[in-house]
């Protein structure tokens, strides 16, 4: 066996701030990385072209990171349980190493990998977490159990000290000429473009990939919209959130490097209420964590509902209903703004996803499942934890103490469109409306038909009352 590691990046595609391969680095000079196309994640039905391509993109950058540090990221696209043991095997490497992963079939991925390691005598780390500050098996109620409830999750979980950001890959050796010829008579291939993987994504990207612009958007955030975010988040015309979440997803930045900056502002912070605002964005990322913690505990999440009245709603899910939804035709200005929105960039401001989710399932009483779906479909940040979690709050199906909450889109977007402009920028067609129809929705059905805007195809306030009713009769039986 040779001193090789090969570090298995999945949603940590950085060199800096990455706990496992921190280790890797500590235990061998001879530390070269490796990524695995996965065809059983890239073959689904609910992949983003916008995912796939910032993935890529971030891929290409870590290439160059290694490289600088004096190895190299090896590219396998083939089925993981059998391609990574391959080629620890074929390099006789002592060691495969990689953080671990909250989602049900990373789980069960990596403990097949276990296996056929652990017969061949190569190491790997056990329960190494990194994307979390702290393990799932760490935060637990004073009875031992994993909560359900966030607010007592972020009472315990924010009185734990952190972890520092861990060093970043200086340096490392890579592979010699015989072993890169091994590794590619073992898979090994070039980065392919997304387009070669068939994801096709010409637009802009919100967020630009790789590690340098990860950081440079924190420093940046950090350094201004942060002191404003308890309020300024609430409105989806204003660049008043991080977009850090597409780099939070794939790991390409470092979550100990983010909280390290939160508690550098709040060090920074000259007021109170600046402060405030910084420990409003600290619980967004605690929400983060929270929702990864219930599905690493409660698998059965990724599934379906979890509270049982949701278990057999009688959802009418009406196809076309659905189709006005998903293109943004529902005739509800502020429904539509935000759908547009999501197809056209693959990112949607967090208060019009709680809009639109409450919206399918409250008003076109659609399972909140086939939201989820098309979110996965296209966010650029679709990430099964955060997703699911939004999905199931917004259904009232998932782990909340208020079951019945509605959101009723004119008067969402009374409070945080109150000038319609960012109706105005995803609704075209209904620019030249004045904000007082635009938020209220009353426009007549011959202004309209004008402008080639469709009539609301539900009503709210009878919908609504339907939702109710259907939902008491669900309880009443479980
Ligand atoms: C129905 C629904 C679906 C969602 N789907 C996803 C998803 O697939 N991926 C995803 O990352 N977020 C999801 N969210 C949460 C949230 O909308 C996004 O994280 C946020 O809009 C991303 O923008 P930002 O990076 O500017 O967030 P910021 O406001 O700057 O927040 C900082 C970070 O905290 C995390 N975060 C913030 N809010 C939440 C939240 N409610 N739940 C979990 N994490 C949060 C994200 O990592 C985010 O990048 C969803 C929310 C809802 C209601």
């Amino acid at each position: 066996m040779s001193d090789l590691i090969l570090f298995w990046h999945r949603r940590d595609l950085r060199i800096s701030d990455n706990t496992g391969l921190a280790t890797a680095r500590k235990q061998s000079p001879k530390v070269v990385g490796v990524f695995c196309l996965d065809p059983n994640i890239l073959e689904r039905d609910d992949i983003a072209p916008a995912r796939v391509t910032y993935m890529i993109g971030s891929l290409q950058s870590l290439q160059k990171r290694y490289a600088q540090a004096g190895s190299q990221l090896l590219i396998l696209h083939a089925e993981p349980t059998q391609a990574i043991p391959k080629l620890a095997i074929a390099l006789k490497a002592k060691a495969v190493f990689w953080n671990w992963d909250v989602e049900p079939y990373s789980q069960e991925r990596d403990r097949t990998i276990i296996e056929a390691l652990k017969e061949k005598g190569i190491q790997f780390l056990e329960k190494n977490w990194d994307q979390i500050l702290h393990s799932p098996d760490d935060i637990r109620t004073g009875s031992q159990q994993p909560y359900t409830v966030y607010t007592p999750f972020w009472k315990n979980w924010s009185s734990k000290p952190k972890a520092k950001p861990v060093e970043t890959l200086e340096n490392a050796e890579g592979l010699t000429k015989a072993e890169k010829e091994i590794a590619e008579a073992s898979g090994v291939i070039e980065l392919p473009s997304a387009k070669d993987l068939g994801f096709h994504w010409d637009g802009e990207l919100v967020i630009t990939p790789g590690e340098a612009a990860a950081q440079e958007r924190l420093e940046e955030f950090c350094a201004s919209a942060v002191n404003e975010y308890q309020e300024q988040r609430n409105f989806p015309a204003v660049e008043g959130t991080s977009k850090l979440s597409a780099a939070l997803k794939f790991g390409v930045i470092g979550i100990r490097t983010v909280w390290q900056a939160t508690l550098e502002a709040l060090e920074n912070s000259r007021s109170d209420e600046t402060a405030t605002n910084i420990r409003t964005w600290q619980q967004e990322l605690a929400w983060r964590e929270f929702y990864q913690h219930a599905m690493y505990n409660f698998p059965q999440l990724a599934e379906g509902a979890f509270r049982d009245p949701f278990k057999n709603f009688p959802w009418e899910n009406n196809e076309e209903y659905f189709q006005a939804w998903c293109e943004g035709r529902t005739g509800y200005p502020i429904v539509d703004a935000a759908m547009r929105q999501l197809n056209e960039l693959g990112w949607m401001h967090n208060r019009c996803r709680m809009i639109v989710a409450s919206f399918l399932t409250k008003d076109l009483l659609i399972n909140f499942q086939w939201g989820e779906k098309y979110f996965m479909q296209k966010l650029i940040d679709g990430d099964l934890s955060a997703n699911n979690g939004g999905w199931q709050w917004s259904a009232s199906s998932g782990m909340d103490p208020k079951p019945l909450r509605i959101f009723n889109p004119a008067s969402q977007s009374q409070k945080f469109d109150f000038e319609g402009e960012y109706i105005r920028q995803w609704v075209p067609e209904l620019r030249s409306m004045d904000a007082e129809y635009l938020v209220t929705g009353k426009i007549s059905p011959l202004e309209r038909h004008a402008v080639g805007y469709p009539d609301p195809i539900v009503d709210h306030n009878k919908q609504q009352r339907l939702f109710k009713e259907r939902y008491q009769q669900q309880k009443s039986q479980t």
